[in-house]
C-alpha cells in the first residue's frame, strides 16, 4: 500500500490516510504495487537534524558558501522538515523568489527523505506545482514525505508554506528518486572532487554503509 499524495507524514512503515491524490496520476506517482518500508533502524531519530551529506553540495553544504545551505530535520516517520529562507540573491522578479530555487530546496528536501531509508539515490523526475508567489525574506517551511518504494524507485511529495507551518501553500512536488550505487557517483563525477571525496573517510565509510545495507 502506498502513502497519500496529501501532506499528511507516513506514520512508520505504514500509509498516509487515505486521501485521493490531488491531480492526474503521473510517472511520479507511486503505482498500486508500491509499499511503504519500514524507517530504517539506522535512520536519524525524530526531530534531529540529518546534517550534509556533501560539504560542496549546493543544497546542503555548509563550504558552498553560495548554496542554499538548508538543514533538513527528520520526521517521525518516513516524513522529514526543511525551513527555507528566500534572500535577496534567490530573486526571480523584483522581490520575489526565482523558481528554480525553490525547486532546489524541494529537492534537497525530497533527496533528504534517503536518509531515513538508508540509501542512496538520485532525482530521476521532479514535478513541481507553483501554488503563489514566494517574496523575499519569506521562511519557506517544507515538509517531505515518502509515497511509495518499488524496487530501486523511491517515489516521494512535498510541500513548502509561507506565513508558518500552517501556512498558505506556496509550492508543491512530487519526484521520483532511483537508488544508485557509490559508483554512480565515482563512475560519472569530476575526477579531483571524487578523490577529494574518497579521502574523507566518514563520507566514504557513511556511502558504503548505505550501499551494503540499504
Ligand atoms: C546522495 C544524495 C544526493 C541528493 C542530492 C539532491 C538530489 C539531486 O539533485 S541528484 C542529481 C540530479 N539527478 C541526476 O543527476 C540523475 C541523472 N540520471 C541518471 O543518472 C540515471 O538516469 C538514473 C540513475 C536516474 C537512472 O538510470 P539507471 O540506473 O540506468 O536506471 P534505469 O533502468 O534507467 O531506471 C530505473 C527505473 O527508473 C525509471 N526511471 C528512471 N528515470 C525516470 C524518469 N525520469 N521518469 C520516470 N521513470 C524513470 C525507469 O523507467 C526504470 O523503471 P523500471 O525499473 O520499472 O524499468
Amino acid at each position: 500500500m502506498t502513502g497519500s499524495l496529501s501532506p499528511n507524514p507516513t506514520p512508520q512503515g505504514s500509509a498516509g490516510p487515505a486521501e485521493p491524490p490531488r491531480q492526474p496520476l503521473t510517472p511520479t506517482s507511486p503505482p498500486d504495487d508500491a509499499v511503504l518500508p519500514a524507517r530504517h533502524p539506522e535512520a536519524p531519530a525524530p526531530g534531529t537534524a540529518i546534517g550534509s551529506h556533501y560539504v560542496h553540495c549546493f543544497g546542503c553544504g555548509p563550504q558552498q558558501t553560495g548554496g542554499l545551505q538548508m538543514d533538513v530535520r527528520a520526521g517521525e516517520g518516513l516524513d522529514v522538515t526543511a525551513e527555507f529562507v528566500v534572500k535577496p540573491l534567490h530573486q526571480g522578479g523584483p522581490g520575489l523568489a526565482h523558481g528554480g530555487i525553490l525547486v532546489t530546496a524541494m529537492d534537497e528536501t525530497l533527496g533528504s527523505l534517503n536518509w531515513l531509508l538508508h540509501t542512496a539515490a538520485v532525482t530521476g523526475r521532479l514535478e513541481s506545482d507553483f501554488v503563489r508567489p514566494v517574496p523575499v525574506d519569506s521562511l519557506l517551511h517544507i515538509r517531505a514525505w515518502v509515497t511509495g518504494v518499488v524496487g530501486r524507485k523511491i517515489y516521494c511529495a512535498g510541500e513548502g508554506r509561507i506565513g508558518g507551518p500552517e501556512g498558505p501553500v506556496a509550492i508543491r512536488a512530487q519526484a521520483l528518486f532511483i537508488q544508485v550505487k557509490l559508483e554512480h557517483f565515482t563512475t560519472h563525477g569530476r575526477p579531483e572532487d571524487i578523490k577529494a571525496a574518497l579521502d574523507d573517510p566518514d563520507l566514504f565509510k557513511r556511502a558504503r554503509a548505505f550501499e551494503v545495507n540499504p
